[in-house]
Parts: structure tokens; sequence; C-alpha cells
């Protein structure tokens, strides 16, 4: 499943955010590349230790954690620390796969990437490319939000970011571990999720919501690894 978030921080909130990016220190992309990733990478990243890589992404977190649409589609069970990348000058990164394996900083525990998210912080009118292309099992879809909104993508897939020829584009990256690792039994939890809220708030003691909201307990009892 692939799906935009929207909603996650206030627009006073984001042009902070995006002020004091915009004001720090950027290095080469390449630093944290994998050997392949490395061969098509082309674009800055902020030290994952910068102290404004720091606050800006412990307020993504802190925003994601509180909407519930990312918390469904999602299911987090461990989120890697935001990292944040920009492009400019024709600069892009070539088709690749984001690493199965990663180590959360500071702790030496390992995390497998069910999940990929871009977040936006640039408007899309700001620059030329900088699409995100990801190929899905039906396709690819190319993906390019308005600032403040996110895509979440399966890790799985091969993706790519064409090359940014006016502007610049400014974004949030991150991985996560889901407690369902299947992206088939996600999708049916988020997709079984949405439909017992649209019933609503005056409807959630009817016996048919009742139980329909057990279907989804119990699926993700069966299925939740933690
Ligand atoms: O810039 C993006 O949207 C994606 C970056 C990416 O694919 C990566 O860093 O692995
Ligand atoms: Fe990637």
């Amino acid at each position: 499943m692939i799906l935009s978030v929207t909603d996650i921080i206030t627009p006073e909130t984001l042009a902070t955010c995006r002020a004091q990016l915009e004001a720090a220190d950027w290095v080469d992309g390449k630093a944290s590349a994998g050997h392949q990733g490395a061969l098509v990478k082309n674009n800055e990243q902020l030290p994952a230790e910068h102290p404004v890589a720091v606050e800006v992404g412990n307020v993504l977190l802190q925003a994601l954690s509180q909407n519930p649409m990312f918390m469904s589609a999602a299911l987090p069970l461990n989120i890697l620390p935001p990292m944040f990348n920009r492009y400019a000058g024709g600069q892009t990164f070539g088709t690749h796969v984001d690493g199965s394996i990663r180590t959360i900083p500071g702790t030496g525990q390992r995390l497998r990437t069910d999940l990929s998210c871009t977040f936006f912080f640039s408007e899309p009118d700001e620059y030329d490319g900088g699409e995100l292309i990801i190929e899905d099992t039906y396709g690819s879809k190319s993906v390019k939000l308005p600032a403040g909104q996110m895509v979440l993508y399966p890790s799985t897939s091969l993706h790519r970011v064409t090359p940014v020829t006016r502007g610049t584009r400014l974004c949030s990256f991150f991985w996560l571990q889901s407690m369902i690792r299947s992206d088939q039994q996600r999708s049916t939890l988020f997709d079984l999720d949405v439909a017992i809220q649209r019933f609503g708030k005056e409807m959630a003691t009817h016996p048919s919501v009742v139980q329909l909201t057990g279907v989804y307990h119990n699926l993700l009892r069966q299925w939740a690894e933690m």
C-alpha cells in the first residue's frame, strides 16, 4: 500500500522546522548510503547527530504518534530517527531498494525496514522534478506532495527520485518496523479500521460495530509481532 498522510503538523510548526533546516550545515548524502545506493545517490543530508536533525526529527515523531491515519496504516513497532535530505541543481537518487536491516543509533538494536517514509518540507511548485517514483505491485507511482504531507510505502519497493532541475526539494525520510510484517495483512487491517471508523461515534455501540471491532483486534492479536 502507498498512502499519503496529511494533517501531521501545523503550518506554523512546518515553517519553524523548515527555517531551522535551511539554516543548518548539510553534507554529501553518499556518507550514509549502502554499496549499491552510493553509486546512484546524489543529494545532501543533515548528519544524523546534527542538533537540528534531532530536534525536528522529534517534532515529527511526536506529531506522528498523535496522527490516527499514520498509526492505523503503519502500526509501528519501532521508528528510526528521521533523517533529512535535499536535492538541487540536477541532483537525483537513482533506482534502489532500501537496506532491509538498520541499527537504531545509540542502542545497537536492529530494526527491519517494513515501511519507508518521505515527509515533504517544500511545496511542489518550488521545484521542477524531484518526483519520488515507487514501483509497486501494480506499476509505478509518481509522488510529489504538498509541504507538510508524507508518503508511506513498502520498503520492498524499488524507488528513485528524479533530477531536481529547478529550486530545492527539502524532505525528511525515515524507516520503521511495523508490528505487521506483511504489507497485505497491514493493508487489510487498515481497510477494516477505516471502515469501522466510518460508522462514526453515534454507531459505536451498535452490535455489528462492536463485533467488527472484535474482528479487527483478533486479527491484530493473531498477526502482530512485538
Ligand atoms: O528523497 C526521498 O524521497 C527518498 C530518499 C531515499 O529513497 C533514501 O534515502 O533511501
Ligand atoms: Fe530509498
